[in-house]
């Protein structure tokens, strides 16, 4: 695909597996800063962190998207200073956010990714999410399907078997809001796991854990990606307000609204009758 008349809907496989390739390029990038006795860390204006390794993989990103997509704009984290004016005119774009999980990445516990997604008409259609340390991509897209690749086999993603008897929620490492205490009282018997960054979407896209709900502040570039692995995998992200899917550009502020995310196959349990 080289020519700007590419849409979502003509994106091949392909063509998913070139931009694999470049979020392993990022990958690479943030790798090197990674493995340095030292790195600095500058706050920016929001206060959140950000890295040597956070700026090299937004330009491996940016450069390689742009050769091998030609046409197509680009939203990063790390050049998120358009003026709404010019990308609510944006039918087709790519949504990025080169290291997620900057905090996880200060502590080095692993938890990071490089998201890039290709969003259409307000939709997250396609996205490309890999996990440098844990040698772990996912990636899928609407129309063909999503994967997981690690050491090099690829496995389709479906979520769990069956559903859990106690399910599994997933929240931030960094950030779990006291809402979520709240929320999470209609539940009954379930297991909390914490982990950093949009391997969150992910463990709900494999079938590692059930539900993600993220009651608390995230960006656009924060969830893009990983909501498109997670809904070509037939799980679902919506808005907590709503129940509607979460979308993107549909306003000029960045952030999201707070949503819920759910593996395919999710069923909430009904409290058992010993409940009562
Ligand atoms: N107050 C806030 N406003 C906007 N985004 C926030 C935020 N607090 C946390 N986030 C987002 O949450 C992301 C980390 O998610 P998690 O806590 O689930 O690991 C951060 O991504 P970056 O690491 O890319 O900055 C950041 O964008
Ligand atoms: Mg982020």
């Amino acid at each position: 695909m080289t020519d700007n008349t590419t849409t979502a809907q003509t994106l091949t496989k392909q063509d998913l597996l070139q931009v694999v390739a470049i979020a392993k390029a990022a990958g690479d990038a943030i790798m090197t800063v990674y493995g340095q006795d030292d790195f600095s860390v500058s706050h920016k204006a929001d206060d959140s962190p950000v890295t040597a390794a956070d700026l090299a993989a937004h330009h491996v990103i940016v450069a390689a998207l742009a050769q091998q997509f030609v046409g197509i704009p680009i939203m990063s984290e790390e050049a998120a200073d358009i003026a709404w004016d010019v990308r609510r005119q944006w039918h087709t774009y790519w949504l990025i956010d080169p290291l997620d999980g900057t905090k996880e990445f200060i502590k080095r516990n692993g938890e990071f990714t490089v998201n890039i997604a290709l969003i259409h008409q307000g939709v997250a259609v396609a996205g490309v999410v890999y996990a440098p340390v844990l040698d772990t991509y996912y990636y899928g897209a609407k129309h063909l399907g999503a994967w997981r690749q690690q050491a090099g086999q690829e496995s389709p993603l479906l979520g769990a078997k069956t559903p859990r008897e106690i399910p599994i929620i997933v929240g931030s490492r960094s950030h779990l809001s006291p809402d979520m205490a709240q929320y999470l009282q209609q539940f009954g018997e379930h297991d909390i796991l914490s982990i950093g960054s949009s391997l969150k979407f992910c463990m709900l896209a494999e079938g590692s854990a059930d539900l993600y709900p993220r009651l608390g502040p995230t960006s656009e570039w924060d969830t893009a990606a990983a909501q498109a692995v997670l809904e070509s995998a037939g799980g679902t992200v919506v808005c907590y307000d709503s129940g509607e899917p979460l979308t993107y550009n549909q306003k000029s502020d960045i952030l999201n609204p707070y949503f819920i995310a759910t593996a395919p196959g999710w069923v909430k349990q009904q409290p058992s009758i010993d409940a009562y």
